[in-house]
Order: C-alpha cells, then structure tokens, then sequence
C-alpha cells in the first residue's frame, strides 16, 4: 500500500485511477428469508458465485490500470492503531440492544481481539449465540433467538459508493438514511481516520447529519454535482451538502434532483450515470420529467455563514447542460418501455466509467449496452447476476479515491 498516493475526484468519468470496493464476504451469509427485507436485499445471493463476480470486475479493473483498494484490508490496517481499535469496540457495543451485562463482557470480550477479529465483526455483525460467555445469568441472553443479531451485519458494505464520497481532495462520509446501513458511515470513519494512506485526508460535509447517499451524487464536471433527492438523500441533506461545498470552495453549482420515492430508483445513479464527458446513460421513462432546482453560493450571505441561491425547478438535461457548459447527449436505456423497465430495474444505467467513453456495465443488460455501444461508447460488460439481488451496479460498488482530471 503507497502511503500518500494521490487522491482527489472532480468528474464522474476522468480517467480512474484508485477505487475502494468491497469483496462481498460472510455478511452476505446472514441474509435469510426473515431477513434479507430489513437488510435491503430482494434475494439470497449465492455468496461463492458473487464473490466470483466481484473478483472478476475487480481484476477487470486492475487490467485497466486501476488501483483497487480492498475494504477490509484497509480496515484490518487501520485497526493496527490501538485508537482505532477501541472506537471500533464502541461502535461495536450497542447497550441498548444488548443490556448493560452482555455489553460489559462483550466489550472486555473484544477488546482484546486482534484486528481481523474486529474487522470480522463490523462487517458481518454478532448474533447472540456468537457473544461470549458472561458470568450469571442474563434475560437478554436467554430471551434473545440465538440467531437474533447483537451487532448488525453490513451486507450493503458492497456499495462502496453510497457510504463515502470524494469531491475534489476531499471525502465526505455520509449520512445513510436507512437503519440497516447506519453503521457503514462508522466503519469508512475508521478507515479514513486511521488509516496512514489518508492521514491528513480533509473531510467534506463533515458536522452535518442531514441523509445523503453517495448514489444520489453525480460529479457532473469540475465544480457541477447533482443530487437526487428522493428514497434517500433529503432536501435537507442536498442543501446542507451543497453549503459545505460552497464553503470549501469545491462547488460553484449544486443540482438538486427530484426523484420518485421507489425501491427501484433510490438514487439518482438508479436513473441516470455518466458515460462520457458529455453524454449520460438516462431511463427513458423520466428523460422529460426529470427536474433540478440551481444552487449556486450567495455571497451577500451574513458573515461566516454561506449562503445559497436557489433557481428553478428547470428540466434536468436544461439546468445541467447550463450548469456545464455544454450540451448532454442522452442515451437512453433500450429497447422499448418494457426492456428499459426491466434493464433499469437491473442496474443498466447504473455504469462506471474508466475514463471518458468507457464504461463497465452488467451484461445482462444487452439492450442498453448495445445502444451505448452504438453510441461510440466502449462497454466491457461483467457477470452480475448474484451481485445484482441487493439492487445495485457497477458504479454502486465502487468509490472512486483517484481520478485523473478531465480535459
Ligand atoms: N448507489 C446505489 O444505487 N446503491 C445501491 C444500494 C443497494 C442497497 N441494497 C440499498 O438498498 O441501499
């Protein structure tokens, strides 16, 4: 691992140098019948098969020259630091769910375990019957399914790219709006704070706790972000993060995006990516209904205190388009109303660019990857079939740490 290897992202598709994914690990196992709803998955994936495809798309990327991160190394290196370590033991030990007794035996129980152990369970959670034994008795313990989980797994953790966001050379963590994936935000904290490659690492939107999610965060082109609004990030959550943009001088425009409260668009790279410096992938069913509201910073603001203008609503291809200086081509998810449905559904806008022009997309979604292809679009598809039950794509499952400027 290079200790101070550039970091810093101004575009959605200069040319990728570092990404964080996470190779989906045992956190997948927890999900059962019972659980995999609260757990925001629509399936049981066969975890061996997944695995197989992450590593795939993982070596895809490294044969483009891309720098893969691996979450769970960064983590278990982070835990080297004794400071870590005891924050990871406090995120760990919730005493409202497991009661003062177990709380007191877990923590002396998981304070002395090494680093990998820690990872282990930040990442794939506790259930009752993997506590440790505790003196006495205890009516957590004995009331408690064994399989009831103490610590929450994280099996979202895969979507890398909803937890943190780079904007320029700084990271946000952000603030996940569901319960079930609460708990990740703590875990990159950890790795960002910890972590030697990102010593000294500025944070971005880092005292606010209005939700916002990563997908919702499209880096339009230098100093222009969109943010959907909608499942996830809320209209309090894209102002607060428009604000800390402006105050950090990385932003001179904020798009803010509606979109329909769904599981199937729950952020707005469900619906929309980029693909080339100007072009963007769009689900043809909200092409002409897709709106922004322009942020821009307001310096007749009170001292000390940002603050914004806000225009609009306009059309979202409009206000972009101005925004950037440009004019976006659309190409839009393929065939007819019912194929797009079906490849929106799986991910088929939801791409990764390597750099201008090249993207990687799930296979499964012929259409649209052949309407990219036809659009001078360079697609390198990859097998997604298991890693795609949680709801999420190629740009899902990554975060890009590093990419090259756009011309
Ligand atoms: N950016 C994305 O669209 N991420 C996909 C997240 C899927 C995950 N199962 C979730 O519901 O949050």
């Amino acid at each position: 691992m290079t200790m101070g290897a550039p970091t810093g992202v101004t575009s959605e598709v200069g040319r990728l140098d570092t990404v964080l994914l996470h190779r989906p690990g045992p956190e997948l196992q927890r999900l059962t019948p019972r659980t995999n709803d609260q757990l925001l998955f629509d399936g049981l994936p066969w975890v061996e098969r997944a695995q197989e495809e992450h590593d795939a798309f993982a070596e895809l990327l490294r044969d483009r020259g891309v720098e893969v991160l691996l979450l769970v190394e960064l983590l278990v290196e982070a835990l080297a630091d004794p400071a870590a370590r005891e924050r990871a033991v406090r995120d760990l030990v919730d005493e409202r769910r497991v009661g003062l007794h177990l709380a007191d035996a877990l923590t002396s129980h998981l304070t002395s375990a090494d680093a990998t152990t820690l990872a282990g369970a930040l990442v794939g959670g506790l259930t009752f019957e993997e506590l440790p034994a505790a003196e006495g008795a205890s009516l957590v313990r004995a009331m408690h399914h064994p399989h009831d989980f103490a610590v929450d797994p994280l099996p979202n953790l895969l979507f890398t790219r909803d937890s943190s966001v780079w904007v320029g050379d700084r990271v946000a963590l952000t603030s996940l709006a569901m319960p079930a994936r609460m708990r990740e935000s703590a875990v990159l904290d950890l790795i960002y704070a910890h972590h030697p490659r990102f010593a000294g690492t500025p944070r971005a939107y880092a005292a606010h706790s209005a939700p916002l999610e990563g997908g919702d965060v499209l880096l339009l082109a230098p100093g222009v972000v969109a943010v959907g609004v909608g499942e996830r990030t809320t209209p309090a959550g894209a102002e607060s993060f428009a604000r800390s943009l402006f105050a950090d001088g990385l932003a001179r425009a904020v798009l803010a995006v509606p979109i329909e409260q769904s599981r199937a668009t729950m952020h707005l790279d469900t619906v929309c990516t980029m693909v080339d410096r100007d072009a963007v992938v769009m689900y043809p069913a909200v092409r002409d209904t897709l709106s922004a509201y322009t942020l821009t910073p307001d310096d007749d603001g009170a001292a000390g205190t940002p603050g914004v203008r806000v225009a609009g609503p306009a059309p979202f291809l409009e206000a972009a388009g101005a925004a950037m200086g440009t004019r976006l081509r659309v190409v839009e998810t393929g065939l007819d109303p019912v194929t797009a449905e079906r490849e929106q559904w799986d991910d088929g806008n939801n791409t990764l660019a390597l750099a201008p022009g090249v993207v990687v997309a799930y296979e499964r979604n012929a259409e649209t990857n052949a309407r990219l292809a036809d659009a001078g679009i360079e697609v390198l598809a990859i097998a997604g079939s298991e890693l795609g039950s949680g709801r999420g794509g190629p740009r899902c499952m990554s975060c890009p740490v590093a990419r090259g400027a756009v011309a």
